[in-house]
Protein backbone atom coordinates (compact mmCIF):
# COMPACT_ATOMS: atom_id res chain seq x y z
CA UNK A 1 0.00 0.00 0.00
CA UNK A 2 2.44 2.52 0.45
CA UNK A 3 4.69 2.87 -2.61
CA UNK A 4 3.94 6.24 -4.55
CA UNK A 5 2.00 4.68 -7.40
CA UNK A 6 -0.95 4.45 -5.64
CA UNK A 7 -0.64 7.74 -3.29
CA UNK A 8 -3.97 9.38 -2.92
CA UNK A 9 -5.24 6.28 -4.63
CA UNK A 10 -6.84 4.48 -1.82
CA UNK A 11 -10.35 3.45 -0.67
CA UNK A 12 -10.74 2.71 2.47
CA UNK A 13 -14.63 1.90 4.49
CA UNK A 14 -15.07 2.41 8.05
CA UNK A 15 -18.32 0.48 9.16
CA UNK A 16 -19.80 2.46 12.19
CA UNK A 17 -17.73 5.62 11.31
CA UNK A 18 -20.76 7.96 12.84
CA UNK A 19 -20.05 6.25 16.34
CA UNK A 20 -18.09 7.46 19.31
CA UNK A 21 -14.85 5.45 18.18
CA UNK A 22 -15.89 5.80 14.47
CA UNK A 23 -16.26 9.25 14.39
CA UNK A 24 -12.78 10.20 15.97
CA UNK A 25 -10.92 7.30 13.12
CA UNK A 26 -12.83 8.95 10.17
CA UNK A 27 -11.18 12.05 11.32
CA UNK A 28 -7.90 10.59 11.84
CA UNK A 29 -7.90 9.20 8.63
CA UNK A 30 -8.40 12.24 6.67
CA UNK A 31 -5.48 13.85 8.26
CA UNK A 32 -3.58 11.46 8.55
CA UNK A 33 -3.48 8.94 5.77
CA UNK A 34 -1.85 10.77 2.72
CA UNK A 35 -2.89 8.11 0.09
CA UNK A 36 -6.95 8.19 0.81
CA UNK A 37 -8.93 9.29 -2.19
CA UNK A 38 -12.14 7.73 -0.77
CA UNK A 39 -12.93 7.83 2.75
CA UNK A 40 -16.65 5.83 2.95
CA UNK A 41 -18.48 6.26 5.99
CA UNK A 42 -20.90 3.13 6.44
CA UNK A 43 -23.59 3.63 9.39
CA UNK A 44 -26.95 2.51 10.44
CA UNK A 45 -27.74 6.10 11.10
CA UNK A 46 -25.00 8.82 9.74
CA UNK A 47 -24.50 12.00 11.90
CA UNK A 48 -25.13 15.40 10.33
CA UNK A 49 -21.22 16.41 10.70
CA UNK A 50 -20.58 13.75 7.88
CA UNK A 51 -21.67 16.58 5.64
CA UNK A 52 -18.99 19.11 6.47
CA UNK A 53 -16.05 16.21 5.79
CA UNK A 54 -17.19 16.72 2.18
CA UNK A 55 -15.64 19.57 0.41
CA UNK A 56 -11.30 18.40 1.59
CA UNK A 57 -9.21 16.87 -0.83
CA UNK A 58 -11.16 13.17 -0.18
CA UNK A 59 -14.15 12.43 -1.59
CA UNK A 60 -16.20 11.80 1.44
CA UNK A 61 -19.05 9.23 0.87
CA UNK A 62 -21.40 8.83 3.77
CA UNK A 63 -23.59 5.52 3.08
CA UNK A 64 -26.42 4.62 5.24
CA UNK A 65 -26.84 1.01 5.60
CA UNK A 66 -26.86 -2.32 7.99
CA UNK A 67 -23.80 -4.52 8.51
CA UNK A 68 -26.54 -7.37 9.17
CA UNK A 69 -27.71 -7.13 5.49
CA UNK A 70 -25.39 -8.65 3.44
CA UNK A 71 -26.03 -7.11 0.10
CA UNK A 72 -25.74 -3.82 1.84
CA UNK A 73 -22.12 -4.81 2.91
CA UNK A 74 -21.26 -5.88 -0.40
CA UNK A 75 -22.18 -2.89 -2.57
CA UNK A 76 -21.02 -0.38 0.24
CA UNK A 77 -17.36 -2.36 -0.07
CA UNK A 78 -16.90 -2.57 -3.83
CA UNK A 79 -13.79 -1.84 -4.87
CA UNK A 80 -12.58 -0.51 -1.22
CA UNK A 81 -9.03 -1.31 -0.07
CA UNK A 82 -9.05 -1.90 3.32
CA UNK A 83 -12.27 -1.85 5.25
CA UNK A 84 -12.05 -1.23 9.16
CA UNK A 85 -14.95 -2.85 10.46
CA UNK A 86 -15.87 -0.83 13.71
CA UNK A 87 -19.92 -0.95 13.59
CA UNK A 88 -20.97 -2.87 16.72
CA UNK A 89 -24.15 -2.90 19.34
CA UNK A 90 -22.17 -2.10 22.62
CA UNK A 91 -24.87 -2.80 25.48
CA UNK A 92 -24.13 -4.43 28.75
CA UNK A 93 -27.04 -2.72 30.41
CA UNK A 94 -29.97 -5.03 28.73
CA UNK A 95 -31.30 -2.57 25.87
CA UNK A 96 -31.06 -5.08 23.30
CA UNK A 97 -31.58 -8.46 23.07
CA UNK A 98 -28.99 -10.62 22.99
CA UNK A 99 -30.58 -12.18 19.61
CA UNK A 100 -30.01 -8.18 18.27
CA UNK A 101 -26.32 -8.12 19.79
CA UNK A 102 -25.50 -11.57 18.11
CA UNK A 103 -27.16 -10.57 14.69
CA UNK A 104 -25.26 -7.40 14.62
CA UNK A 105 -21.48 -8.32 15.99
CA UNK A 106 -21.43 -11.96 14.96
CA UNK A 107 -23.37 -11.81 11.54
CA UNK A 108 -22.43 -8.05 10.89
CA UNK A 109 -18.98 -9.18 11.05
CA UNK A 110 -19.63 -12.47 9.09
CA UNK A 111 -21.06 -10.92 6.29
CA UNK A 112 -18.25 -7.84 6.71
CA UNK A 113 -15.46 -11.05 6.15
CA UNK A 114 -17.56 -12.30 3.10
CA UNK A 115 -18.04 -8.70 1.85
CA UNK A 116 -13.95 -8.98 1.05
CA UNK A 117 -14.26 -12.37 0.03
CA UNK A 118 -16.58 -10.97 -3.02
CA UNK A 119 -15.18 -7.86 -3.89
CA UNK A 120 -11.71 -8.54 -3.52
CA UNK A 121 -10.96 -6.31 -0.37
CA UNK A 122 -7.98 -7.59 1.26
CA UNK A 123 -7.00 -5.72 4.62
CA UNK A 124 -9.51 -6.04 7.64
CA UNK A 125 -9.24 -4.36 10.39
CA UNK A 126 -11.69 -5.29 13.36
CA UNK A 127 -12.14 -3.44 16.45
CA UNK A 128 -12.82 -6.18 18.98
CA UNK A 129 -12.55 -5.72 22.55
CA UNK A 130 -10.82 -6.23 25.81
CA UNK A 131 -13.90 -8.30 27.04
CA UNK A 132 -13.01 -11.21 24.42
CA UNK A 133 -10.41 -11.66 27.07
CA UNK A 134 -12.74 -10.48 30.66
CA UNK A 135 -12.93 -9.72 33.35
CA UNK A 136 -14.19 -13.21 33.68
CA UNK A 137 -17.37 -13.94 35.43
CA UNK A 138 -15.13 -15.44 38.45
CA UNK A 139 -13.74 -11.86 38.81
CA UNK A 140 -10.14 -13.07 38.29
CA UNK A 141 -7.98 -10.08 38.07
CA UNK A 142 -6.09 -9.27 35.16
CA UNK A 143 -3.32 -7.69 36.01
CA UNK A 144 -1.12 -5.40 33.79
CA UNK A 145 -1.58 -8.62 31.25
CA UNK A 146 -0.38 -9.00 27.52
CA UNK A 147 -1.68 -10.63 24.50
CA UNK A 148 0.03 -13.68 25.68
CA UNK A 149 -1.01 -13.48 29.75
CA UNK A 150 -2.94 -17.18 30.38
CA UNK A 151 -6.59 -16.12 31.73
CA UNK A 152 -9.86 -18.50 31.63
CA UNK A 153 -12.13 -16.50 29.64
CA UNK A 154 -15.88 -17.32 29.97
CA UNK A 155 -18.44 -15.59 28.77
CA UNK A 156 -21.84 -15.51 29.85
CA UNK A 157 -23.31 -12.04 28.98
CA UNK A 158 -24.67 -11.80 25.24
CA UNK A 159 -22.04 -8.70 24.40
CA UNK A 160 -18.41 -10.48 25.35
CA UNK A 161 -19.63 -13.54 23.78
CA UNK A 162 -20.65 -11.63 20.93
CA UNK A 163 -17.63 -9.51 20.41
CA UNK A 164 -15.41 -12.41 21.18
CA UNK A 165 -17.28 -15.11 18.72
CA UNK A 166 -16.42 -11.79 16.03
CA UNK A 167 -12.98 -12.10 16.80
CA UNK A 168 -12.46 -15.26 16.55
CA UNK A 169 -14.11 -15.45 12.77
CA UNK A 170 -12.13 -12.07 11.73
CA UNK A 171 -9.02 -14.15 12.77
CA UNK A 172 -9.67 -17.27 11.60
CA UNK A 173 -10.61 -15.66 8.14
CA UNK A 174 -7.24 -14.25 7.59
CA UNK A 175 -5.29 -15.68 4.90
CA UNK A 176 -8.90 -16.91 2.89
CA UNK A 177 -8.57 -16.06 -0.90
CA UNK A 178 -10.55 -13.29 -2.20
CA UNK A 179 -11.50 -12.30 -5.73
CA UNK A 180 -8.50 -11.79 -7.40
CA UNK A 181 -6.41 -14.88 -5.33
CA UNK A 182 -5.09 -12.85 -3.23
CA UNK A 183 -4.94 -14.00 0.68
CA UNK A 184 -6.81 -11.76 2.89
CA UNK A 185 -5.38 -10.16 5.88
CA UNK A 186 -7.36 -9.56 8.89
CA UNK A 187 -6.14 -8.27 12.67
CA UNK A 188 -7.87 -7.54 15.58
CA UNK A 189 -7.67 -4.40 17.78
CA UNK A 190 -8.84 -4.68 21.87
CA UNK A 191 -9.72 -1.28 23.67
CA UNK A 192 -9.60 -1.55 27.23
CA UNK A 193 -12.33 1.07 28.57
CA UNK A 194 -12.05 4.23 25.53
CA UNK A 195 -12.74 7.59 27.11
CA UNK A 196 -12.32 10.78 25.11
CA UNK A 197 -14.55 13.49 23.74
CA UNK A 198 -18.48 11.87 22.87
CA UNK A 199 -18.25 9.56 25.68
CA UNK A 200 -21.74 8.42 26.43
CA UNK A 201 -20.94 7.49 29.85
CA UNK A 202 -18.69 10.01 30.71
CA UNK A 203 -21.85 12.21 29.76
CA UNK A 204 -24.46 9.65 31.52
CA UNK A 205 -21.86 10.36 34.97
CA UNK A 206 -21.42 13.86 34.13
CA UNK A 207 -25.08 14.89 34.24
CA UNK A 208 -25.74 12.15 36.97
CA UNK A 209 -23.03 14.36 39.38
CA UNK A 210 -25.03 17.33 38.48
CA UNK A 211 -28.66 15.80 39.25
CA UNK A 212 -27.11 15.04 42.28
CA UNK A 213 -26.02 18.46 43.41
CA UNK A 214 -22.18 18.25 42.15
CA UNK A 215 -21.90 14.75 43.83
CA UNK A 216 -20.85 11.23 42.65
CA UNK A 217 -20.52 8.73 45.38
CA UNK A 218 -18.21 5.78 45.56
CA UNK A 219 -18.96 2.78 44.82
CA UNK A 220 -15.53 0.65 44.16
CA UNK A 221 -12.37 0.15 46.33
CA UNK A 222 -9.62 2.63 44.71
CA UNK A 223 -7.82 -0.73 44.65
CA UNK A 224 -9.71 -1.78 41.84
CA UNK A 225 -7.64 -0.81 38.41
CA UNK A 226 -9.89 -0.30 34.97
CA UNK A 227 -8.02 -0.11 32.40
CA UNK A 228 -8.60 2.81 30.29
CA UNK A 229 -7.03 4.42 26.93
CA UNK A 230 -7.77 7.86 25.32
CA UNK A 231 -10.24 7.81 21.87
CA UNK A 232 -7.62 9.74 19.89
CA UNK A 233 -4.58 6.62 20.51
CA UNK A 234 -7.42 4.25 20.07
CA UNK A 235 -8.22 5.52 16.34
CA UNK A 236 -4.56 6.41 15.53
CA UNK A 237 -3.91 2.60 16.50
CA UNK A 238 -6.52 1.88 13.52
CA UNK A 239 -5.07 4.03 11.29
CA UNK A 240 -1.48 2.85 11.64
CA UNK A 241 -2.40 -1.10 11.30
CA UNK A 242 -4.62 -0.12 8.06
CA UNK A 243 -1.52 1.17 7.11
CA UNK A 244 0.96 -1.38 7.79
CA UNK A 245 -1.23 -4.26 7.29
CA UNK A 246 0.07 -4.99 3.36
CA UNK A 247 3.77 -4.29 4.21
CA UNK A 248 3.72 -6.52 7.44
CA UNK A 249 1.12 -9.21 6.24
CA UNK A 250 3.77 -12.08 7.62
CA UNK A 251 3.67 -10.70 10.69
CA UNK A 252 0.30 -8.70 11.68
CA UNK A 253 -1.97 -10.92 9.76
CA UNK A 254 -3.88 -12.78 12.46
CA UNK A 255 -2.72 -10.83 15.37
CA UNK A 256 -4.94 -9.37 18.33
CA UNK A 257 -3.60 -6.38 19.96
CA UNK A 258 -4.38 -4.67 22.59
CA UNK A 259 -4.93 -0.79 22.08
CA UNK A 260 -2.99 1.10 24.98
CA UNK A 261 -1.47 4.54 25.99
CA UNK A 262 -0.10 6.09 29.06
CA UNK A 263 -2.98 6.88 30.69
CA UNK A 264 -2.59 5.81 34.43
CA UNK A 265 -4.05 3.33 36.07
CA UNK A 266 -6.89 3.51 38.49
CA UNK A 267 -10.23 2.69 39.64
CA UNK A 268 -12.64 3.59 36.87
CA UNK A 269 -14.32 5.89 39.26
CA UNK A 270 -11.23 7.40 40.30
CA UNK A 271 -10.45 7.46 36.64
CA UNK A 272 -13.23 9.64 35.22
CA UNK A 273 -12.61 12.33 38.80
CA UNK A 274 -9.73 12.94 36.27
CA UNK A 275 -11.99 14.87 34.14
CA UNK A 276 -15.34 14.86 35.95
CA UNK A 277 -13.32 16.93 38.69
CA UNK A 278 -12.07 19.84 36.99
CA UNK A 279 -15.76 20.03 36.10
CA UNK A 280 -17.13 20.55 39.82
CA UNK A 281 -17.99 17.20 40.52
CA UNK A 282 -16.67 15.68 43.77
CA UNK A 283 -16.51 11.81 44.81
CA UNK A 284 -18.02 11.22 47.86
CA UNK A 285 -16.32 8.86 50.34
CA UNK A 286 -12.68 7.50 50.43
CA UNK A 287 -14.07 3.97 50.30
CA UNK A 288 -17.34 2.98 48.92
CA UNK A 289 -20.27 4.35 50.50
CA UNK A 290 -22.54 0.60 50.45
CA UNK A 291 -20.92 -2.92 51.44
CA UNK A 292 -20.32 -5.00 48.10
CA UNK A 293 -23.58 -7.03 48.84
CA UNK A 294 -25.55 -4.39 48.99
CA UNK A 295 -24.84 -3.43 45.48
CA UNK A 296 -24.41 -6.91 44.64
CA UNK A 297 -28.32 -6.60 46.00
CA UNK A 298 -29.12 -3.61 44.18
CA UNK A 299 -27.93 -4.51 41.02
CA UNK A 300 -29.75 -7.67 41.27
CA UNK A 301 -33.21 -5.82 41.96
CA UNK A 302 -32.02 -3.69 38.95
CA UNK A 303 -32.13 -6.93 36.95
CA UNK A 304 -34.90 -7.92 37.88
CA UNK A 305 -37.16 -4.99 37.43
CA UNK A 306 -35.99 -4.26 33.96
CA UNK A 307 -37.45 -8.13 33.49
CA UNK A 308 -40.78 -7.12 35.09
CA UNK A 309 -40.66 -4.03 33.17
CA UNK A 310 -40.12 -4.58 30.29
CA UNK A 311 -43.73 -5.06 28.41
CA UNK A 312 -43.77 -1.83 29.38
CA UNK A 313 -40.98 -0.13 29.00
CA UNK A 314 -37.23 -0.22 29.10
CA UNK A 315 -35.41 0.13 32.30
CA UNK A 316 -31.43 0.05 31.76
CA UNK A 317 -29.75 1.45 34.94
CA UNK A 318 -25.73 2.19 34.65
CA UNK A 319 -25.41 -0.85 37.58
CA UNK A 320 -26.37 -4.13 36.71
CA UNK A 321 -24.85 -7.74 37.94
CA UNK A 322 -22.77 -7.47 34.86
CA UNK A 323 -21.18 -3.87 35.07
CA UNK A 324 -20.49 -3.94 38.57
CA UNK A 325 -18.86 -7.42 38.25
CA UNK A 326 -16.73 -5.14 35.30
CA UNK A 327 -15.86 -1.89 37.71
CA UNK A 328 -14.98 -4.16 40.46
CA UNK A 329 -12.52 -6.54 39.24
CA UNK A 330 -9.21 -5.05 38.60
CA UNK A 331 -8.55 -5.46 34.30
CA UNK A 332 -5.58 -3.69 32.91
CA UNK A 333 -2.71 -4.16 30.47
CA UNK A 334 0.83 -3.84 29.91
CA UNK A 335 1.92 -4.73 26.80
CA UNK A 336 4.58 -3.37 24.05
CA UNK A 337 2.74 -5.17 21.09
CA UNK A 338 1.56 -2.80 18.87
CA UNK A 339 4.75 -0.53 18.87
CA UNK A 340 6.76 -4.02 18.44
CA UNK A 341 4.67 -5.22 15.40
CA UNK A 342 4.09 -1.35 13.41
CA UNK A 343 6.09 1.52 15.68
CA UNK A 344 2.67 2.69 17.62
CA UNK A 345 3.66 5.32 19.69
CA UNK A 346 0.76 6.96 21.40
CA UNK A 347 -0.40 10.09 19.29
CA UNK A 348 -1.60 11.76 22.62
CA UNK A 349 0.15 12.21 25.61
CA UNK A 350 -1.99 11.48 29.04
CA UNK A 351 -1.93 15.26 29.59
CA UNK A 352 -3.05 16.32 26.00
CA UNK A 353 -5.80 12.80 26.18
CA UNK A 354 -6.85 14.44 29.83
CA UNK A 355 -6.54 18.42 28.94
CA UNK A 356 -9.20 17.64 25.99
CA UNK A 357 -11.75 15.15 27.51
CA UNK A 358 -11.88 17.96 30.70
CA UNK A 359 -12.60 20.73 27.44
CA UNK A 360 -15.16 18.51 25.87
CA UNK A 361 -16.49 17.64 29.51
CA UNK A 362 -16.96 21.86 30.25
CA UNK A 363 -18.30 22.07 26.85
CA UNK A 364 -21.15 19.63 27.57
CA UNK A 365 -21.69 21.93 31.25
CA UNK A 366 -22.00 25.27 28.99
CA UNK A 367 -24.31 23.85 26.47
CA UNK A 368 -26.60 22.63 29.05
CA UNK A 369 -27.15 26.19 30.33
N1 LIG B 1 -16.60 2.25 23.96
C1 LIG B 1 -15.71 1.43 24.46
O1 LIG B 1 -15.23 1.62 25.59
C2 LIG B 1 -15.23 0.27 23.65
C3 LIG B 1 -14.20 -0.52 24.18
C4 LIG B 1 -13.74 -1.61 23.45
C5 LIG B 1 -14.28 -1.89 22.21
N2 LIG B 1 -15.28 -1.13 21.70
C6 LIG B 1 -15.80 -1.48 20.37
O2 LIG B 1 -15.64 -0.36 19.52
C7 LIG B 1 -16.68 -0.29 18.58
C8 LIG B 1 -17.30 1.08 18.58
O3 LIG B 1 -17.79 1.35 19.87
P1 LIG B 1 -18.34 2.79 20.25
O4 LIG B 1 -18.12 2.96 21.70
O5 LIG B 1 -17.85 3.79 19.29
O6 LIG B 1 -19.90 2.52 20.04
P2 LIG B 1 -20.99 3.44 19.35
O7 LIG B 1 -22.30 2.86 19.70
O8 LIG B 1 -20.75 4.87 19.65
O9 LIG B 1 -20.70 3.22 17.81
C9 LIG B 1 -21.13 2.10 17.12
C10 LIG B 1 -21.59 2.55 15.75
O10 LIG B 1 -22.02 1.40 15.03
C11 LIG B 1 -23.22 1.72 14.38
N3 LIG B 1 -24.03 0.54 14.19
C12 LIG B 1 -24.68 -0.18 15.14
N4 LIG B 1 -25.37 -1.16 14.57
C13 LIG B 1 -25.14 -1.09 13.24
C14 LIG B 1 -25.59 -1.83 12.13
N5 LIG B 1 -26.44 -2.85 12.27
N6 LIG B 1 -25.14 -1.49 10.91
C15 LIG B 1 -24.32 -0.43 10.74
N7 LIG B 1 -23.88 0.33 11.75
C16 LIG B 1 -24.29 -0.01 12.98
C17 LIG B 1 -23.93 2.70 15.30
O11 LIG B 1 -24.92 3.46 14.60
C18 LIG B 1 -22.78 3.51 15.82
O12 LIG B 1 -22.56 4.65 15.02
C19 LIG B 1 -17.65 -1.41 18.92
O13 LIG B 1 -17.45 -2.48 18.04
C20 LIG B 1 -17.27 -1.80 20.34
O14 LIG B 1 -17.53 -3.15 20.58
C21 LIG B 1 -15.75 -0.04 22.39
C1 LIG C 1 -20.93 0.40 39.93
C2 LIG C 1 -21.08 1.75 39.28
C3 LIG C 1 -20.88 2.81 40.33
O1 LIG C 1 -20.42 4.03 39.97
C4 LIG C 1 -20.10 1.92 38.16
C5 LIG C 1 -20.57 1.19 36.91
C6 LIG C 1 -19.61 1.46 35.82
C7 LIG C 1 -19.90 0.61 34.57
C8 LIG C 1 -21.15 1.14 33.91
C9 LIG C 1 -18.69 0.62 33.65
C10 LIG C 1 -17.45 0.06 34.38
C11 LIG C 1 -16.58 -0.57 33.32
C12 LIG C 1 -17.24 -0.23 32.02
C13 LIG C 1 -16.93 -1.11 30.79
C14 LIG C 1 -15.44 -1.16 30.46
O2 LIG C 1 -14.88 0.13 30.48
C15 LIG C 1 -15.14 -1.77 29.17
C16 LIG C 1 -16.06 -1.94 28.20
C17 LIG C 1 -15.64 -2.64 26.99
C18 LIG C 1 -16.30 -2.16 25.73
O3 LIG C 1 -16.12 -3.11 24.71
C19 LIG C 1 -17.74 -1.78 25.88
C20 LIG C 1 -18.00 -0.93 27.09
C21 LIG C 1 -17.47 -1.56 28.37
C22 LIG C 1 -18.24 -2.88 28.61
C23 LIG C 1 -17.69 -0.58 29.56
C24 LIG C 1 -19.19 -0.40 29.88
C25 LIG C 1 -19.47 0.36 31.16
C26 LIG C 1 -18.73 -0.22 32.37
C27 LIG C 1 -19.27 -1.62 32.67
Amino acid sequence: MANSAQAQKLVYLVTGGCGFLGEHVVRMLLQQEPRLRELRIFDLHLGPWVDELKTGPVQVTAIQGDVTQAHEVAAAMDGAHVVIHIAGLVDVFGRASPKTIHEVNVQGTQNVIEACVQTGTQFLVYTSSMEVVGPNIKGHPFYRGNEDTPYEAVHKHPYPRSKALAERLVLEANGRKVRGGLPLVTCALRPTGIYGEGHQIMRDFYHQGLRLGGRLFRAIPTSVEHGRVYVGNVAWMHVLVARELEQRAALMGGQVYFCYDRSPYKSYEDFNMEFLGPCGLRLVGARPLLPYWLLVLLATLNALLQWLLRPLLLYAPLLNPYTLAVANTTFTVSTNKAQRHFGYEPLFSWEDSRTRTIRWVQALESSAQ
